[in-house]
């Protein structure tokens, strides 16, 4: 019988970022952000042929996109040298700040490496995944941050960097999301990251609400924000709701539970908390 193996890996929404080189020579960045509970789960078992594709579903589990391919998760089966039926599973939209080509990576090493018995080390795994998103230019820190939970200071760049978790924060995150913003266009601009280092703040948040407050002087100074993410933003400010832009997307995530409401008014609202975990095995059969 074909072995079925099942991952999760959360999502991760970026308040603040700067590129930065890893000691090894890497492509990374330091920043500030949050693992978020929604996230992604991927399914992996054998095929002669690998096979992936992307299914997105609603509140009521109907699926909304169904897309076929993804060029990360291709790319980490071929250095794994195993073909595979995959198939992602996730309730946000891509490409709209939620570090889900991250998640989708984790999540399908993990399961890939249970289903091969290919007996990775945790390195090797997380590894596989940080090299697979640079090379695909559709992340810099979202991996080494969705390998735990807590809203996050990342210090040093890649997966060996300093990361500070703070768990101090368990109201709900709202997220809308009005288009998204390809990764890709903005970390192969020299342009934009130039102007996300100078706007870069110095230092860790004390508690979340300066995490939002260094988030947003963050969007405006580097120039990242959006016309749609600054009217959300400041109906929030006009009820003192902590809020910013999610990097990168055209939305905006908030903190507290009066956020929902507000953020409905401008579009679908997800609802999420802060991961106290990060990716791990579902299931093994
Ligand atoms: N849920 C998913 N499952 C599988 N592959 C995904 C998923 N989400 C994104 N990808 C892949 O990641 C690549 C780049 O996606 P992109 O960086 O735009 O998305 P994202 O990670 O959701 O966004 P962001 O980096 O802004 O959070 C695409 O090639 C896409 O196929
Ligand atoms: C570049 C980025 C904002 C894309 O989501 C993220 O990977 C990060 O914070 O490095």
């Amino acid at each position: 019988m074909t072995k079925i193996s099942k991952a999760f890996s959360p999502g991760h929404i970026s308040g603040y970022f700067c590129p930065k080189t890893c000691t090894n020579g890497d492509k990374g960045s330091i920043g500030g952000g949050i693992v978020i509970t929604e996230g992604v789960t991927t399914t992996v078992s054998y095929s002669d042929k690998t096979a992936v594709e992307i299914i997105r579903r609603g509140d009521d589990n109907k699926i909304l996109t169904k897309i076929s391919g993804s060029p990360p998760i291709a790319y980490a089966l071929r250095r794994m040298n195993v073909t595979a039926r995959v198939q992602t599973e996730c309730r946000l939209p891509l490409g709209s700040g939620f570090g889900l080509s991250a998640a989708a990576l984790l999540s399908a090493v993990t399961a890939a490496d249970d289903c091969f018995e290919c007996g990775y080390s945790t390195e090797k795994r997380e590894a596989l995944a940080y090299e697979a998103e640079v090379y695909s230019s559709s992340g810099l820190g979202d991996v080494p941050a969705a390998t735990g939970g807590g809203y996050i200071c990342r210090k040093t760049p890649g997966l060996n960097g300093e990361i500070i978790r703070k768990f101090d924060a368990d109201e709900e995150i709202a997220a809308v999301s009005l288009s998204p913003i390809p990764t890709e266009e903005i970390v192969k601009n020299t342009k934009i990251l130039e102007d996300t280092r100078k706007a870069f703040p110095s230092g860790c948040p004390g508690g979340i609400e300066e995490f939002f407050r260094m988030s947003k002087k963050f969007a405006f100074e580097s120039g990242l924000m959006t016309e749609d993410a600054e009217k959300i933003i400041r109906a929030c400010e006009e009820e003192s709701v902590p809020a910013s832009m999610t990097m990168l997307g055209n939305g905006v995530f908030a903190y507290g539970n009066p956020a929902k409401k507000i953020l409905s008014r401008f579009g679908s609202v997800y609802v999420m908390k802060i991961s106290e975990s990060g990716y791990s095995l579902l299931q093994s059969k």
